[in-house]
């Protein structure tokens, strides 16, 4: 029986592709094997050794401790592209949103006041203040052309935006999504000088961390939007109100609410609801909850951001799977041990990424206890499981 902690609210449909007569499933559980999450923090909480794999049901993995877990042998999977449309939608939200003073306007109708007469002199009188503008003709900046980057550009462009994008670690597989008519930055600061409005689709990391600080706001242009659904952190806040209140910057829209954000008149903040729509959280359950069972079940590796895709079919009915350093010699002691034992080698995959390699070794009798015991001991090694029958 392998056992799943949750962290997080997980859609039922992600929790459904764990059977229930082989996986247990909980919010409070001991020993667990893997653990569901979404914008959990996991820096501050004990990770139990049990645990083999992290599933982010979602993009951003800044709430994980990857580099740590990494070293204890830990795989951390996401789910890329699964919530990119629902963040696409709210973008385009946030811009028309910014261009027509909906939010003002909506609170000024809001609060109007006599009878239906009076309402209506009040509006003519009153609309003049929300005075918007129009997005064809005016130039999107994307800075991050991964899954949500790539289809933010793509619905501007339809609807008749110049759009500008800048990724210097852009996919093949992303560019090719990309309409041919969207025109690469040279950087940040050249695509921040040249944008209307300006959406962030990077990840949180130490180089992505203020990415837009005063400095590069100087150069924007008067009257420039910005658009942050990516992570609280990406933008210097103190540094865009500031050019909020000197009118330098038109509109700061942004998912991540602050005191210092969330009743400016020039901010509209949304309580982190990029991602929270009834197909992202089934899609990003699902993909996830999929790729941990395969991992916990077959050792295969599909979509982790800390360790090396790995896809073996299985080969008879015994496999050990090894997560060890990415160092010389790994291979040769783990096949001694094995050979010692009198096992025969059916088939082996061996994958790397950075400092980890998981090596999958299907064999033609189970691998007795003493054998693994031996092989775990090995140096460098960071996990040892025997999948399969009898294990
Ligand atoms: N608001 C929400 O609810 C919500 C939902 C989903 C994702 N997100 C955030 O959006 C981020 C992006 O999501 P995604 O699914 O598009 O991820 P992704 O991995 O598909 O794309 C990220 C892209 O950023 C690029 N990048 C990294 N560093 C960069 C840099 N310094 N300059 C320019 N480009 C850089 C990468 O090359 C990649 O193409 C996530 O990491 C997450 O933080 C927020
Ligand atoms: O990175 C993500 O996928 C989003 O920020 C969504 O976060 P959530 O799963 O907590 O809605």
């Amino acid at each position: 029986m392998f056992k799943i902690q949750t962290l997080n609210n997980i859609a039922v449909a992600g929790l459904n592709r764990l059977p229930r007569d082989r996986y247990e499933v909980a919010s409070e559980i001991a020993h667990p094997d893997a653990i569901l999450v979404r914008s959990a923090n996991m820096h501050e909480i004990e990770i139990p050794s049990t645990v083999k794999a992290i599933g982010r049901a979602g993009a951003g993995v800044n709430n994980i401790p990857v580099a740590r877990l990494t070293g204890r042998g830990v795989a951390v999977f996401n789910a890329p592209g699964a919530n990119a449309n629902a963040v696409k939608e709210l973008v385009l939200a946030g811009m028309l949103l910014a261009a027509r003073n909906i939010g003002q306007a909506w609170r000024f109708a809001r609060e109007l006041e006599g009878d239906d007469e009076a309402i209506h002199k009040a509006v003519e009188a009153g609309k003049k203040q929300f005075v918007g503008l129009e997005l064809p003709g005016r130039t999107l900046g994307v800075i991050g052309l991964g899954a949500i980057g790539v289809k933010v550009a793509n619905v501007a462009r339809a609807l008749g935006m110049r759009v500008i994008g800048y990724d210097p670690t852009i996919t093949v597989q992303r560019a090719w999504q990309l309409e041919s008519d969207v025109q690469p930055a040279l950087s940040i600061d050249d695509l921040v000088s040249r944008a209307d409005f300006i959406s962030f689709h990077v990840p949180l990391t130490d180089e992505t961390r203020h990415m837009i600080n005063a400095e590069r706001i100087r150069i924007m242009r008067p009257g420039a939007v910005l658009l942050n659904f990516s992570r609280d952190g990406i933008i210097d806040d103190a540094a865009a109100v500031e050019a909020l209140d000197q009118g330098h910057l038109y509109a700061y829209v942004c998912d991540f609410p602050s005191n210092r954000l969330k009743d400016h008149p020039r901010v509209i903040t949304l309580p982190h609801i990029g991602a929270s729509t009834c197909e992202a959280e089934e899609n990003c359950a699902v993909m996830v909850a999929d790729q941990i069972r395969d991992y916990l079940e077959t050792g295969n590796v599909l979509n982790s951001v800390n360790f090396p895709e790995i896809q073996l079919p299985p080969n008879g009915g015994y496999r050990l799977a090894v997560v060890n350093s990415n160092v010389p010699n790994m291979l040769g002691q783990i096949s001694t041990d094995l050979a010692q034992a009198g096992l025969n080698i059916l088939d082996m995959l061996n994958r790397s990424r950075g400092e980890v390699a998981v090596t999958l070794i299907d064999v033609d009798q189970p691998v007795p206890a003493n054998t693994a015991t031996a092989i775990r001991e090995i140096d460098g090694v960071l996990s040892v499981r025997c999948l399969g029958i009898g294990c």
